[in-house]
């Protein structure tokens, strides 16, 4: 592909970027992948700089911009070989026009920057949110190897590595003998915060693929039981194979049905040890990976996060043990979805307490701890450790 055609395809991507966050269509990843797809004369040198023109429109474009277009001219003012495409081509964007509009340059919705300022982000780590995030990975101790990759230790003394970005994760050995699982540091420490020993009866409420059960695991050096649950079928598949790579053998995997949990986990009500509720979120915390994600967001659907997550909340609370611990966590800086959240749930659950995680990076916020990307150089999270009255 020449310059020009790479630039065009680019703007043809975020036109249905912007077409999918409005109507609730796919991430901007998978939309990457499938334009591809159909387009097998790119080779990997023009999916990287596609790829990579289409993100960075996205980034400067802190509104929904009005068309790929528009976004990527904001971009040729900044970056002149992305100008210096718009050459009328065969396969390349038309010329610029004498006074062409742009997208405006922003960093998010001006609602959302306004909710986060509110929430107490200074307005200095409101342009880290939006910057290509690192490429980390967490070091399994349950499949020790000779073979790492190279990269930088992870900062805040993880067990971990940086790698350089746009590494094949997927091909290297030691993501295949489970040695390594990509995991974003801040995820690392997030999931610190509950406490847990061999022997354990632990429940990941919301496991998703198992990011963090698969960590959870090896600090429970396999010996206990790990009940990993979610609603998402798809997400939940996930799991299996990824802790049969990892060498985790103490997962139970259970799909609940929404609106159901209760009930399906009446067996575990007021025996667990721990349970970690990595509950679903507006994600202003993961923009980094995600700078799409800003434009999908409204107060309505914010407020169906919040929804959820006191439901979830109240359902991990009920598996608890007396005495044990309950730890909240969400990749969101808002504090209607941190602090506010567990506010409202120590108000709701009289016994109750909230005991402030000991974590190596972040800052106390409310009554747990806050990281984000400028002062951590992680993803953004909220967690909070709460504990059962005995
Ligand atoms: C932030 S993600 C979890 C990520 C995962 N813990 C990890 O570390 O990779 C939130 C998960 O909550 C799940 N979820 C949404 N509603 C739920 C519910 N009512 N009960 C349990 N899980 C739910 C979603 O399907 C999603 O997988």
């Amino acid at each position: 592909m020449t310059p020009a055609a790479r630039v065009q395809a680019a703007i043809e991507i975020v036109d249905q970027v912007i077409d999918a966050a409005t109507t609730g269509g796919a991430a901007a990843d998978t939309l990457v992948q499938r334009y591809f797809a159909t387009r097998r004369y790119a080779g990997s040198k023009d999916r990287r700089a596609v790829r990579d023109h289409v993100y960075a429109a996205i980034r400067l474009c802190g509104e929904v911009p009005p068309s790929g277009r528009a976004a990527m001219l904001l971009l040729a003012d900044r970056d002149v070989a992305v100008a210096a495409a718009f050459d009328g081509s065969t396969h390349g964007p038309a010329p610029i026009g004498a006074d062409e509009p742009r997208a405006a340059p922003g960093l998010a919705p001006a609602w959302l920057e306004a909710a986060l300022i509110e929430s107490g982000l200074p307005r200095e780590a409101l342009p880290p949110l939006v910057e290509r995030a690192p490429l980390d990975v967490r070091i399994n101790p349950l499949r020790p190897t000779a073979t790492l990759p190279e990269g930088e230790p992870l900062p805040h003394g993880l067990q971990g590595l940086r790698l350089a970005s746009g590494t094949r994760v997927e091909t290297l050995d030691a993501y295949r003998d489970g040695a390594i699982e990509v995991q974003d540091a801040g995820s690392q420490i997030v999931g610190l915060a509950l406490p847990v020993s061999p022997g354990d009866r632990i429940v990941d409420l919301c496991a998703g693929a198992g990011g963090k059960t698969l960590a959870l695991g090896a600090r429970m050096a396999n010996k206990g039981l790990l009940l990993a649950c979610d609603t998402d079928r798809a997400r939940l598949q996930q799991l299996p194979p990824r802790a049969e790579r990892a060498g985790v053998t103490i997962v139970e995997t259970r799909l609940l049905n929404p609106g159901h949990e209760r009930a399906m986990l009446a067996d575990a009500v007021g025996v667990a040890d721990g349970v970690l509720v990595d509950a679903p979120c507006s994600g202003t915390g993961t923009w980094r990976r995600n700078p799409e994600a800003r434009w999908r967001l409204d107060a309505a659907r914010l407020a169906r996060f919040v929804a959820t997550q006191r439901q979830v909340l109240a359902t991990g609370a009920a598996l608890v043990r007396p005495g044990g611990s309950l730890v909240y966590i969400v990749c969101s800086l808002l504090d209607a979805e941190g602090a506010g959240q567990v506010a409202s749930f120590l108000s709701d659950h009289p016994g109750w307490r909230a005991e402030p995680p000991d974590l190596p990076a972040g800052r106390p916020h409310g009554q747990g701890v806050r990281l984000d990307p400028a002062r951590d150089g992680t993803d953004g999270f909220f967690v909070a450790r709460l504990l059962a009255p005995c």
